[in-house]
This record gives C-alpha cells, sequence and structure tokens, in this order.
C-alpha cells in the first residue's frame, strides 16, 4: 500500500501578483517553475507546514489565507494542496534561499509566460481564478 504525503503549496499573491519559483534541483526538476511549499512533516499541520517552508525556502513571514478545494497529484505518492498566502506586514521580500534560483511575481496575464512543472498547471489555474 502506498502512503500518500502530501506537499503543501502557496499561491503567494501580493496586489493581484502571483509568486512564482523556479527550481535549482532535483535535475529532473530544475529549471521549472512551481509554487513554493514542500512536504508536510509527520505531526505537523498542513498550514504550518507551510508558514514554515515559505520562511526556509524564501525567507519571509507568511500566512496562509484559503485553501482551494481539490487536491493534485504529482509524483507518486506526493499529491499537492494549495493554500492563498499573504505576506505579513513586515516581512523580508521573498529571495531564493533554498530550492529555487530565480523568483517572479506575475501578473494575471503573465502567469503562462513561465514553464510551469506540468502536474503543477491545473493548481496554477486554480490559484489565478481564485486571484482574479
Ligand atoms: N514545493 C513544491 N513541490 C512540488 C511542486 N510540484 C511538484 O511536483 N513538487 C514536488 C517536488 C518534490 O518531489 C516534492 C516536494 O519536495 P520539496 O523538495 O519541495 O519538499 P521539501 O522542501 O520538504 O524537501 P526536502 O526537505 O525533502 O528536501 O513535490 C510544487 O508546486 N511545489
Amino acid at each position: 500500500m502506498t502512503e500518500r504525503i502530501v506537499v503543501v503549496g502557496a499561491a503567494l499573491l501580493d496586489g493581484g501578483r502571483l509568486l512564482a519559483a523556479r527550481r535549482s534541483a532535483p535535475p529532473e526538476l530544475a529549471g521549472r517553475w512551481e509554487l513554493p511549499g514542500g512536504k508536510v512533516e509527520p505531526g505537523e499541520l498542513p498550514e504550518a507546514a507551510l508558514v514554515r517552508e515559505l520562511r526556509e525556502e524564501l525567507g519571509v513571514e507568511a500566512e496562509t489565507v484559503d485553501r482551494l478545494p481539490g487536491s493534485w497529484p504529482l509524483k507518486p505518492p506526493y499529491e499537492l494542496w494549495v493554500w492563498t498566502a499573504r505576506l505579513r506586514p513586515g516581512s523580508a521580500a521573498p529571495q531564493p534561499l533554498q530550492d529555487h534560483d530565480e523568483l517572479r511575481w506575475l501578473d494575471p496575464s503573465e502567469i503562462w509566460s513561465v514553464p510551469w512543472l506540468p502536474q503543477d498547471v491545473p493548481a496554477v489555474r486554480a490559484a489565478l481564478a481564485y486571484a482574479v
């Protein structure tokens, strides 16, 4: 039996723009864009995992807002759950500290200008529908 592992991703929004992050590793994912986040650790609440991952990866203090309905299959055993999120007042600006080598705030009209991980496309579409 395969155990499902939840990967939490953030649709981090600021002034109607969405933060996209370009993965730097592993080689099969590098160069593709994703929603920042990561694996939920045993015993951790998903929202807390997302806040932790955003702090570790981007150096920001963020808060989750709403969970997008649904979940999206990634490479087994992973499954992606997405929250809209925003920076807390006084947070540092996001920086690609870990796992990413570039960040970009995208307007809705620019969302499809970067090569997303193919498995992320339905989640990004859902985030876009929420944001605009
Ligand atoms: N964070 C994130 N991971 C994604 C997305 N889409 C996607 O296929 N993945 C995959 C990549 C990885 O196989 C897995 C999550 O891994 P990760 O490397 O981000 O998680 P983590 O920070 O907890 O990693 P680690 O501690 O094990 O290094 O999900 C996405 O939008 N965001």
